[in-house]
Parts: C-alpha cells; structure tokens; sequence
C-alpha cells in the first residue's frame, strides 16, 4: 500500500451518523485514513463497536483504517483488527501488559503498529522503543468522547516526542487525536504532529472535503513554520 504524506488527516467515524454508515464513510474519501474508536466501556466510560462492525467498516470504506483501541486487555484482543486488515492498530500503553510485543505481532499480521498515551501519562518511556513503533498518539483529550476541548498542556510533551523522533532519525508518526479543528491545528502541528485526527470538526462542516483540505493546509504551513 502506498502510505499518504503527511499531513495526514483521519476524520473520526465518531462523529458520524452511525445508522448510515457507508454514506458517512463515503463522505470523506479525500481524506487519508478513516479513524476507528474502539471504546469498551471498560478502559474509557462510553461504548462503541466491536471487530465485527469494523470489519463492516473495512468493507466499505474508501480509504484505509487507523484504529484507535480505547480497551482493556489490547494484547488479547489488539491482533483480531489487525486479522480484519486494518491499515493501522493503535493501542494503549496504559493498558497494554506487554507493548513492545504486542507492536511485534501487529506488524507481524501486516498491519502499522500504533501506541497511544492519555493526557497524563509521560512519553519518555517510549524513546527507547520507538523503532517498535509505526505511529505514536499524543491524546490532546481525555479519550472517551468526541467533541471535547483539546488540552494545549499536551504540547510540551508532544514537542518533546517531536525532538527525540527527529534525534534518533526515526520515521514513526506523530499523530494528535481530540479537539482537533481549524484553530488548533496549527498548534498541533508547530509542536511535532503529522497525523490528524478530527471527528467533530470534519463531520459537523457544511462541506466535508473542504474541511479535510482546509485543516491539511493548515498543518502544512504550520508545520514548516514550527
Ligand atoms: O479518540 C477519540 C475520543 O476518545 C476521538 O477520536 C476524538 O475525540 C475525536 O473527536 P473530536 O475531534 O470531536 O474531539
Ligand atoms: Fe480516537
């Protein structure tokens, strides 16, 4: 597959109307990848789907999956998405027994490996590891629900990420993820980040695929600016 440039922008399937879910999907096919929540009403307090409705999903999207596990337990159950074909596999580290791991079976099953950290949690555990990783998600909200306030305290630590990543000549992702919109992109970008993820911002916009190109300018001037 060839991989999209960055900026790359994942609208979040959150956002979208869930009953009509392949017209929603349809939506954003100028957009890079489409961001999956898997939400087990376990690790975060909300409820969404499971494998079975992704691989609906991945049946009808028009662009590649980045799945975001918001679960308990990823290491059991981490690998089933990646069975599905799911482009991409976020996991927690916060609930991952065995990270490096579970990274090692996802690419293994062919699928990019991702990790991804709350607002509190810090990064600098990862610096070590972050060959084992294709994607890091700095969460710019508490994970749990869409259409929260991005957390600017977030930055430092994803700045941080950006300086080690750039030190080391590492080509993992830096990807941001919760209160992404047009004003505050920029921020995100200037600080590091070249993956984006929007749910609100895109699936709330008049016009879907000029979000998705107005949010990718946005970060790319941003980012040559940080
Ligand atoms: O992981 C998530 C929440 O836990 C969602 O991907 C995120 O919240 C996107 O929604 P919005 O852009 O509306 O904040
Ligand atoms: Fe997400």
């Amino acid at each position: 597959m060839d991989l999209p440039r960055a900026p790359r922008i994942n609208p979040s399937i959150l956002a979208a109307d869930f009953v009509n879910m392949q017209a929603e999907l349809a939506r954003i096919a100028t957009a890079d990848f489409a961001h999956v929540d898997v939400m087990d009403n376990h690790f975060v307090p909300n409820l969404t789907f499971g494998p079975q409705m992704v691989e609906r999903i991945q049946a009808t999207s028009p662009i590649p999956l980045d799945v975001h596990l918001m679960i308990t337990d990823p290491d059991r159950w981490a690998p089933e998405y990646a069975e599905i074909g799911a482009a991409s596999v976020t996991f927690h580290l916060e609930a991952a027994a065995d990270p490096v791991s579970l990274a090692r079976r996802l690419r293994d099953i062919g699928a990019r490996a991702g990790v991804a950290i709350k607002p509190g949690t810090p990064v600098e555990g990862l610096y070590s590891v972050l060959e084992e990783f294709d994607q890091i998600l700095v969460m710019t909200v508490e994970p749990g629900f869409g259409g929260q306030g991005f957390l600017p305290e977030t930055m430092p630590k994803l700045r941080a990420l950006a300086d080690e990543v750039r030190r080391r000549g590492s080509q993992v992702w830096l990807q941001v993820d919760g209160g992404i919109s047009d004003a505050t992109i920029e921020q995100a970008a200037a600080a590091g980040a070249d993956t984006f993820v929007a749910g609100s911002a895109i699936y709330g916009a008049d016009d879907i695929e000029a979000a998705v190109t107005r949010l990718r300018d946005r970060a790319r001037a941003a980012s040559l600016e940080g």
